[in-house]
């Protein structure tokens, strides 16, 4: 494990190289893997674990949507692909890589098979953080971990493929074997991590549903929108409000930031730009900030996730989100977004 010096806070890091793939299939060569869920993660960490040369299976309700792609993945019914509750039991180590809400609705049926030595991993501090909520209380004599990658399932395979590795948060809740934390490295790594850094699993829930609902999604979904209508409001085309919102944004900015940190994005934009989003840096952060701490709030009241489950057991949840992202996907924002990507030159 390695110390490192995070702007002056020490924080303990795993990576590749003290880690290799090798010693992760050297701990995990005599498990039983099964991914359970294939949704977003699951193939992105059944994938890069099969390609790891880890002993993996995939649980998932049969018939469905993501049966059929766990089969046109080459996972083979009866040989590596099973039903829910079959996998679990094969496995001595459980991925629950169910959705939230299903994971409470999957759990008394998977926790028969969660027998003494097994280990039981999540993606999200979630079941186990709410528990009064999702009563998710797992065995006391099995190891309970986490690796949750920061970033979707659909970049981790992408990403694996090409040589890269997403960073993941890891935790280590129960430790009832004595060998929690080398198996939790263990999968860290062979799922694609392309480095792990520690947590718990409270720390890691509060934090990823204030991310998500915060600046990876909520906030910048909300003020591309209303940077786009004011600047609609005030006369603009569709074109100029959304390359001057979106598009330079993800094509220019981002990828600088990316690259080399805020500043040096600054540095590679006017002095006129330097000077003015200097100056209204301050108005945008302390205009957040009282929101955020409202959102933060909510997450660790309880509340956010109590919205979650409770709009996951309406029968006809799917069926509205899906409503709520065909507006989005239809307004004049993103309808310009999609004729602007077609403009963009390919090789
Ligand atoms: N989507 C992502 O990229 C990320 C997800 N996570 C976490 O990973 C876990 C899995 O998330 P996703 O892959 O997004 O899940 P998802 O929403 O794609 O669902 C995964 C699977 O759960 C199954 N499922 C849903 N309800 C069920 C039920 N009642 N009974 C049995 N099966 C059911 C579905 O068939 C689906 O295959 C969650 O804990 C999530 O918070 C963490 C980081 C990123
Ligand atoms: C992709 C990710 O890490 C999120 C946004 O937290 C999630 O999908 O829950
Ligand atoms: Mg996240
Ligand atoms: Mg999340």
């Amino acid at each position: 494990m390695a110390t490192i010096n995070f702007g002056g806070v020490l924080e303990n890091v795993v990576t590749r190289e003290e880690f290799p793939v090798q010693k992760a299939q050297e701990v995990l060569k005599n498990e039983t893997v099964a991914v359970i869920g294939y949704g977003v993660q699951g193939p992105g960490q059944a994938l890069n674990l099969r390609d790891n040369g880890i002993n993996v299976i995939v649980g998932q309700r049969k018939g469905t949507g993501s049966w059929k792609k766990a089969l046109a993945d080459g996972w083979e019914e009866g040989k590596t692909l099973f039903e829910l509750e079959d996998a679990c039991k094969k496995a001595t180590v459980v991925l629950n890589l169910l959705s939230d809400a299903g994971q409470i609705q999957a759990w008394d049926g998977m926790k028969n098979h969660l027998t003494k030595g097994k280990a039981l991993y999540f993606s999200h501090g979630f079941g186990v953080t709410f528990h009064e909520k999702t009563g998710i209380v797992p065995p006391k004599d099995i190891d309970v971990v986490l690796v949750a990658p920061k970033g979707s399932g659909t970049s981790l395979r992408s990403m694996y493929l090409k040589g890269q590795g997403l960073n993941s948060s890891y935790a280590v809740f129960q430790n009832a074997t004595g060998k929690a934390e080398e198996r939790v490295l263990a999968l860290g790594i062979a799922i694609g991590s392309g480095y792990l850094f520690e947590t718990t699993f409270q720390k890691e829930v509060y934090s990823d549903l204030t991310g998500e609902r915060g600046i990876l999604m909520g906030a910048i979904a909300g003020v591309f929108e209303a940077q786009y209508n004011v600047l609609r409001q005030r006369g603009h085309t569709p074109s100029e409000a959304f390359n001057e919102t979106v598009e330079e944004l993800t094509q220019s900015l981002m990828p600088l930031v990316a690259e080399n940190g805020m500043d040096w994005m600054f540095a590679n934009c006017s002095t006129t730009a330097q000077r003015g989003a200097l100056d209204w840096k301050g108005k945008f952060r302390e205009a957040t900030e009282p929101v955020l701490n409202e959102l933060y709030d909510s997450v660790l009241s309880g509340k956010e996730a109590e919205i979650v489950i409770e709009a996951n057991n309406k029968p006809d949840y799917r069926a509205k989100l899906e409503e709520e992202l065909n507006l989005m996907k239809h307004s004049e924002l993103w309808q310009t977004g999609l004729e602007v990507r077609k403009l963009r030159p390919k090789k």
